[in-house]
């Protein structure tokens, strides 16, 4: 494991280390910090519940940071899925988890508002025009307090801590505010953007000034990185010299230097491996393609349902290349998880209508009574039908307009043990910047889109191989393990200052 923090056999603090604190608090000196627990709270038999009132939270950041919390010795903090409940801190499935409440209000103004409607498509190209309303603004600022208060309260004495994401980048400067005792990170899951479009922000430099408050900020691609620096030496007139701004005061005297870097995220190699090789999972394998009718090529998308994930595109092209004869129901079909996501966010509401109308579109066209065109599932998998999924798909297909990495791509070139099998993968995804053996396209260019697909339908298997060789060989030498080592590693160097 990463040297940066402990793994479990040390043990926490069960009474404050913090000096003029007497309360018999548990204390860590690791802390992760994300909007989302592993776990979301779920009524009993809800689908997904593990049987203790808890299901798997959405989305890749819990998919990449839950592995490393098993195995350490720290404490994540989070809000538990469920408005307006309080629940106390509690273990499971080997973590301590801390839960932040948030009420009704909040979730409607911080979460599905700033951070889902005003910051997401701000940080995602503007694919959907995002909104600015003062009082999501004043919702985001209060629930990050809240955050930055629970850290506060349970943050041993010198604790590293490890903040996630742009719903919390106040957070940081919050901390450093009240605990200059800590070792901040933080990590940005989704992209940043270009100054040009981060200008649009009416907080901005209270984001950026937020962000600086972390001695590491850490990105997925080193765009994001450099988009960052420019915009504080844009917005805060920050003094940038190679990877590290230098961080002032209202007097203008240096209080710290804050890097930022990339850091691309990665997946539990080890387990995807395992769970690809495992007999039952082989079998379900077969089972999907039989109950699809073996046809020759399936075609597999995963994605959360959203608007960044260019689900429309990817329906577009198959579309057309049944339309063209390229490709034929029988002989192929498309399977499209799109697991349910921000319900209650309006652009996700229209994009569930537009997916699921064109999807009938399509079948009602080119189903037969035997075969399927598109095989589209609005429902959430566990980790084991997802590595079912990608042994049954020949190829996959993930057309992001932007995406912060795509984990999903990794996942399916992880489980393809036997080295067969295509993926084609948008250069828009964080992803790209690692999986250079893939079919790289342009999501908004159809026909390279359509090209890309027949490709890799047609792909020989010596090429196939080459190609998913590297890839593998590329996600093997960098998995989450090292993700996470790099990024504590880095957060634990001592920095000399850059003044060339
Ligand atoms: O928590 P939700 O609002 O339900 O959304 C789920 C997560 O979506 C985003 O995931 C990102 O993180 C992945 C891992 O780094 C990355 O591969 C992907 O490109 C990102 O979109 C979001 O950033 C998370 O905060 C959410 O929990
Ligand atoms: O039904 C599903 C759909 C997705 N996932 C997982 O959710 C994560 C999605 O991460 P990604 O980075 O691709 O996208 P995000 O949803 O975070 O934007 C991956 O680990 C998927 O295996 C899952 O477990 N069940």
């Amino acid at each position: 494991m990463h040297g940066a923090v402990s793994d479990k056999s040390d043990t926490k603090t069960e009474s404050s280390a913090v000096p003029g604190d007497s309360s018999d608090t548990t204390r860590y000196d690791f802390m992760v910090v994300s909007n989302r627990l592993p776990v979301d709270r779920c009524a009993p038999g809800e689908p997904g519940d593990d049987g203790s009132g808890w299901r798997r939270s959405p989305g890749g950041l819990v998919t990449a940071l839950a592995p490393m919390m098993t195995r350490t010795d720290g404490a994540w903090v989070g809000w538990h899925g469920a408005a307006d409940e309080t629940v106390e801190p509690f273990s499971h499935g080997g973590m301590d988890l801390v839960p932040v409440q948030l009420s009704s209000d909040d979730v409607e103004l911080y979460y599905e508002g700033f951070s889902n409607a005003t910051l997401w498509p701000l940080y995602h190209d503007v694919i959907a025009p995002p909104e600015f309303h003062r009082t999501w603004w004043d919702a985001y600022r209060t629930v990050n307090r809240r955050f930055a208060d629970a850290v506060v309260r349970t943050a041993d004495e010198g604790a590293t801590v490890w903040v996630q994401d742009y719903q919390l980048q106040l957070v940081p400067r919050m901390l450093r505010q009240a605990r200059p005792d800590l070792k901040i990170g933080f990590f940005n899951h989704i992209p940043f953007p270009p100054p040009e479009i981060f200008a649009q922000l009416p907080w901005r430099q209270a984001i950026i000034d937020g962000l600086l408050g972390a001695d590491l900020v850490g990105f997925q691609r080193s765009s994001d990185a450099g988009n960052f620096m420019r915009s504080a030496r844009r917005f805060l007139g920050a003094s940038v010299k190679q990877q590290q701004v230098h961080v002032k005061d209202t007097e203008g005297d240096l209080t710290h230097i804050a890097r930022a870097q990339a850091f691309p995220i990665s997946i539990d190699v080890q387990h995807i491996t395992e769970l690809a090789r495992k007999p039952e999972i082989i079998e379900r394998a077969r089972q999907i393609r039989q109950d699809l009718g073996n046809p020759k090529t399936i075609l597999l998308g995963v994605d959360r349902l959203d608007y960044t994930k260019g689900i429309g595109h990817r329906l577009k092209a198959y579309e057309e290349l049944l339309n063209e004869g390229h490709l034929k129901v029988g002989d192929a079909t498309l399977i499209q998880v799109a697991s349910p996501s921000r319900e209650r966010v309006e652009q996700y509401r229209l994009l569930r209508e537009e997916v699921e109308g064109t999807v009938g579109h399509i079948n009602g066209t080119y189903d037969t009574i035997e075969n399927t065109a598109v095989r589209y599932l609005h429902h959430s998998y566990p980790v084991e039908e997802m590595v079912a999924l990608y042994l049954a798909a020949d190829v996959m297909l993930v057309t992001a307009l932007r995406d912060g990495m795509n984990l999903v791509a990794k996942e399916y070139v992880t489980a393809r043990t036997n080295n067969d099998g295509a993926l084609v993968l948008s250069e828009f995804a964080g992803a790209a910047d690692q999986l250079k053996q893939a079919l790289l396209m342009n999501p908004h260019d159809i026909d390279g889109l359509k090209d890309a697909v027949m490709r890799a339908v047609k792909m020989s298997p010596k090429e196939s191989a080459r190609r998913m060789r590297a890839m593998r060989k590329q996600i093997l030498d960098h998995d989450v393990d090292h993700w996470s080592a790099d990024f504590l590693n880095a957060l634990n160097e001592k920095v000399i200052r850059d003044d060339s």
